[in-house]
């Protein structure tokens, strides 16, 4: 059998040009690079598997190589570029300091730095989760990170830049990484998903591409956790809430149709199915809260591209929004950000919940009877005869 190569590892990015949604960072890095104006130390921050590392090696190769293209790229076929996409490169330095924090470690590397590159032009050492060095290594790299040798250049990477003392901050040129697009996610997996004859809906991709929070790395794992699952190499919207036990949309958009006409019975029963099948109440307050934003930003023309998910979707959400007047859905929100806030503190949040279904369910009737009651104020005021 065929070995299964993870795809976060198969889909690493060779070039700068295929690093998804960082362009703010490659094209500052191709341009030093064809500027020949590159600092000495780097220091890369930003969330879990958003590009850190494989901009690093990026990075690292492309400065060694023996033909950089007009655009600032590798060759990818010089003796250098080679062994580096061989993992043969003695030019390139990695070290984990999330699991070699000691002085003893650091003294291994710094001791390297001594020595210059055999072949190419420069040497290479990403120390990775930097944060986590002891206050001894710091001071122990401090000294080689103020006087580098000419062909040694360092890149730091960090998912806790505050934790970064302010010394080392002061020697690096920083860049910090974006959480990743939820559309520029699943257009990745989109393309991933089509060289590997993977058959996969875009609602799927879209709710995986949420689900990662921004972390390309996350979203690749679920999309190969999803993959292993099935059987027939389809990705499917249903699998897909299956195996990332996620609340369909569907039930958000059915409890927002029922609360609108006053149905407040079926509300507590799809609310209770909810509950049954293992849901978080409090996941679900916030889900809610998210629909009816999409709701509110599906309404105007506008706004509507701060909706990201699946065209198909976003349909459903247009034809739902026209129905919904705009005070309604502000009000609705106002009651279930108070459940929001008082959630995590009540005694018996199902009640809570279900409280606050039951008032907004009644809402529209509250709007109209307070309108009545305006109205009829309006009308007595009118009849009113002034005083002399
Ligand atoms: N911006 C991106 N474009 C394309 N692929 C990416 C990107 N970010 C992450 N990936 C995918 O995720 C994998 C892990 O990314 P990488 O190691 O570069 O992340 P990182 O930011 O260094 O994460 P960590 O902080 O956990 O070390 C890569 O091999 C690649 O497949
Ligand atoms: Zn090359």
């Amino acid at each position: 059998m065929e070995n299964f190569i993870v795809s976060a590892r198969k889909y690493r990015p060779a070039t700068f040009a295929s690093v998804v949604g960082q362009s703010h960072i490659t094209t500052t890095l191709k341009n030093a690079i064809l500027n020949d104006h590159l600092a000495q130390a780097f220091l890369f921050c930003g969330p879990r598997g958003v590009g850190k590392t494989t901009c690093a090696r990026i990075l690292a190769k492309t400065i060694n190589c023996h033909h950089i293209t007009s655009e600032g790229e590798a060759c990818g076929e010089c003796e250098s570029c080679v062994a580096f996409q061989n993992n043969a490169s003695f030019n390139i330095h990695e070290l984990d300091a999330a699991s070699n924090n000691s002085v003893e470690d650091i003294r291994n590397l710094v001791e390297q730095v001594r020595y210059p590159p055999q072949n190419g032009k420069y040497k290479i050492y990403i120390i990775d989760e930097v944060h986590m060095l002891s206050n001894a290594a710091f001071n122990a790299f401090l000294k080689t990170l103020e006087e580098p040798p000419r062909y040694a250049i360092f890149i730091l990477a960090t998912t806790e830049k505050h934790k970064i003392i302010p010394t080392i901050l002061s020697r690096c040129q920083i860049y910090d990484f974006n959480r990743i697009q939820i559309s520029d996610i699943a257009n990745h997996l989109a393309s991933i998903a089509e060289k590997e004859g993977i058959k996969a809906e875009p609602q799927a991709l879209h709710l995986i591409a949420q689900k990662a929070d921004g972390g390309l790395r996350d979203a690749l794992s679920m999309f190969d956790l999803i993959v292993t699952f099935s059987a027939d190499n389809t990705i499917t919207y249903q699998k897909t809430i299956e195996n990332l036990h996620i609340l369909d949309y569907d039930y958000y958009f059915r409890i927002t149709d029922c609360l609108w006409q006053n149905d407040l019975s079926q509300t507590l029963l799809i609310f209770d199915e909810i509950l049954k099948k293992g849901f978080d109440g409090h996941l679900f307050v916030i889900g809610l809260a998210e629909h009816w934003r999409n709701l509110l930003v599906s309404k105007d023309t506008q706004t509507i591209v701060l909706l990201q998910t699946a065209d198909e979707i976003k349909k459903r959400y247009a034809e739902q929004a026209k129905n919904l007047p705009l005070s309604w859905l502000i009000s609705a929100m106002n009651v279930l950000q108070q459940v929001d806030i008082q959630y995590k503190n009540s005694k018996n949040p199902k009640l809570l919940v279900e409280i606050a279904l039951m008032k907004i369910a009644y809402l529209q009737k509250a709007i109209e009877l307070s309108q009545i009651v305006q109205n009829q104020n309006f009308a007595d005021d009118k009849k009113k005869v002034p005083t002399p």
